[in-house]
């Protein structure tokens, strides 16, 4: 899985490459410059030609030749307006008319972003940021391609209002392309939060870009809340990093330089980097069933069913379990539901369980290697249950995806819950399971974010699998899943990869099932966790508009069958 990085790994990454002497800062800030240049080309590639190009408008595609394309580029103080620069110089070197405006004083410009403003200097001028708004406010903007070099990984607090209005107003533009350098201005890197004044008004506004041109690796907040809606389409160009890069990473590898080094890397679920494969146990390998295999040998997942009326949430899981590949799949049904239950499954095997001794006595069978625990089950069977199926499978460390009900039932003791939960248990809550779970991180997560870094998802999940002693996973459009071990990945369902049509009733009950049916084919709880959920987007992608929780399942051999081709 790709890595994703937080600013200061990149920062790290960074200076590590200036201190070997490999590279100096200017040659970075160069590269970056083009690589933001390639990017735009190849994502517009109707602004791919050269001085006779001519002014058009984005929404028609095709720019009609004779006038000069135009660019608006609006620097920032630091490094991400050197980057600003760098970009205004390339495209007027091919042929484009460039204006260029300044958040800030140019006499405070420092290093290599003073170096590429004095050589921008030689070719035009620099007005001000307010120069910008002005013209804003008079005729709106006239150009074929506006970039945003404000601020990037530096951002440590809200934009100034002035700006956080131009950048709504830009982005609500549409006849303008917009693209980001590094980060849209006034998005936390580490968070993906947009940075907020204390003061709560005005309220600041939201812009989302057509394209955000990123260096080296994906950021945090890239791939997580309102910066990911406001990247856009999401480009990463190579600026020469890997060398230093897999030195640090080498040092990793040594525990008492991790301070000194990286940190702990984040990954972005199914996407692959030079160095990864989009999953380290591979998903092929998984899927696969060998020529000489019996269903025995492919795990065999236990469904806990609700009462009558509410079964439909653990038939879910358990058709996710089964069309994930568990070679069998079993509902446990309370008595009162066993016709129901009957009634609607074929290959699904039912073991009638009415009260705690028929629980204990069904969890007797080893053959039973991971259990899932919560869709559907009602808070007061869940109460009974969860401890019950906890205590007789922690010795053996069985498998066990807690979702929905069997969360809620703990919500005024959860420590009572984190005391029976173990490595191999994977916890699935939505925000408000996990607001009833983990009141404190969620408090922390809907605070007003004034400071950057602010307080993440990853921060969140990662805290919360630390306190709960096992995997947890954060459903959503970016869902984030962190084991007890310090790892974090996410899985971000948008723009081109969005799949809004999950939400709807049921589709969490499958992801469980999905989870339950891996761990059951013997895959360690966090490769579950992150599986489970790229396939449970990749069904909800492929299904797209009309998607109902049941066809989740169905659409599991179509997604294999184009992973296993
Ligand atoms: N890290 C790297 O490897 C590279 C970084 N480059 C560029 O450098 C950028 C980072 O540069 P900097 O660290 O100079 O940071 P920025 O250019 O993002 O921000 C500049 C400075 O503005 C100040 N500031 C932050 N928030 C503010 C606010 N709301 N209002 C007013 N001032 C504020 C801070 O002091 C910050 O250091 C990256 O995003 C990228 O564009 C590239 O040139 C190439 C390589
Ligand atoms: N806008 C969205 N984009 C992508 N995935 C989403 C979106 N909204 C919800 N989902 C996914 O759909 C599922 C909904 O689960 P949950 O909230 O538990 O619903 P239910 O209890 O009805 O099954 C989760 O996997 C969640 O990540
Ligand atoms: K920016």
């Amino acid at each position: 899985m790709a890595e994703v990085l937080t600013a200061a790994q990149m920062r790290r990454i960074e200076e590590s490459a200036i201190a070997s002497g490999a590279v100096t800062g200017a040659t970075l800030m160069e590269r970056a410059g083009q690589g933001v240049v390639d990017a735009i080309l190849a994502h517009w590639p109707e602004l791919n030609h050269s001085e006779d190009a001519g002014s058009g408008m984005a929404g028609e595609g095709a720019v009609p030749t004779g006038l000069p394309l135009r660019a608006v580029v609006l620097c920032g103080p630091g490094n991400n307006g050197g980057d600003g620069f760098v970009i205004a110089r390339l495209l007027k070197r091919k042929g484009w008319a460039v204006e260029v405006f300044l958040f800030g004083d140019p006499l405070r410009l420092t290093g290599d972003a003073k170096l590429n403003y004095t050589r921008w200097c030689a070719l035009g001028s620099v007005q001000s940021d307010l120069d910008l708004i002005d013209r804003f406010a008079d005729a709106g903007l006239e150009a074929d391609l506006f970039v945003d070099a404000i601020f990037g990984t530096g951002l440590t607090r809200a934009l100034p209002d002035r700006l956080a209005d131009l950048l709504g107003k830009v982005a609500g533009c549409r006849t303008v392309r917009t693209v980001a350098v590094d980060i849209a201005s006034g998005i936390c890197t580490d968070s993906g939060r947009m940075l907020q004044p204390a003061d709560p008004q005005p309220a600041v506004s939201k812009a989302s870009f057509d394209l955000t041109v990123t260096f080296h690796r994906a950021k945090r907040g890239h791939l997580s809340q309102e910066g990911a809606l406001a990247s856009g389409h999401l480009a990463i160009v190579d600026i020469g990093l890997d060398l230093a890069h897999q030195t640090l990473r080498r040092k990793l590898a040594v525990p008492s330089l991790e301070d000194a080094c990286l940190g702990s890397i984040s990954h972005w679920v199914g996407q692959t980097d030079d160095a990864n494969p989009a999953f380290d146990v591979p998903l092929a390998g998984v899927l696969a069933k060998d020529a000489f295999g019996h269903k025995f040998r492919h795990g065999h997942a236990l469904v806990f069913s609700g009462e009558t009326c509410k079964t439909g949430a653990a038939r879910l899981a358990a058709r996710g379990a089964l069309r994930i590949g568990a070679g069998l799949v079993t509902l446990a049904v309370p008595g009162n539901a066993l016709s129901e239950v009957a009634a609607q499954v074929t290959a699904i095997m039912i073991a009638p369980v009415s009260g705690s001794g028929d629980a204990l006595n069904l969890l007797q069978d080893s053959r039973l290697n991971a259990l899932c625990i919560g869709p559907g089950l009602g808070v007061a069977l869940a109460r009974s249950l969860v401890p019950i199926a906890l205590k007789q499978t922690r010795a053996v460390r069985r498998s066990v995806v807690l979702d929905a009900d069997a969360l809620t039932a703990f919500a005024a003791a959860p420590d009572d819950l984190f005391a029976l939960l173990h490595s191999n248990c994977v916890l699935t809550p939505h925000f408000g399971e996990f607001t009833r779970l983990f009141p404190d991180l969620a408090q922390k997560l809907v605070a007003r974010p004034t400071h950057g870094p602010a307080y993440s998802r990853y921060d969140a999940v990662c805290e919360a699998a630390d306190r709960a002693g096992c995997v947890v996973l954060l459903k959503g459009p970016d869902t984030v899943i962190a084991s007890p071990e310090g790892q974090v990945s996410v899985n971000a369902a948008l723009f081109e990869n969005q799949a809004p049509w999950l939400a709807t009733a049921g589709s969490g009950d499958v992801l469980a099932g999905f989870i339950t049916g891996l761990m059951a084919r013997g895959v360690p709880a966090m490769r579950a966790a992150e599986m489970g959920v790229w396939l449970h987007a990749q069904c909800g992608r492929n299904l797209g508009p009309g998607l109902i929780a049941e066809d989740l399942p169905e659409e599991l051999p179509h997604v294999f069958r184009s992973i296993l081709s």
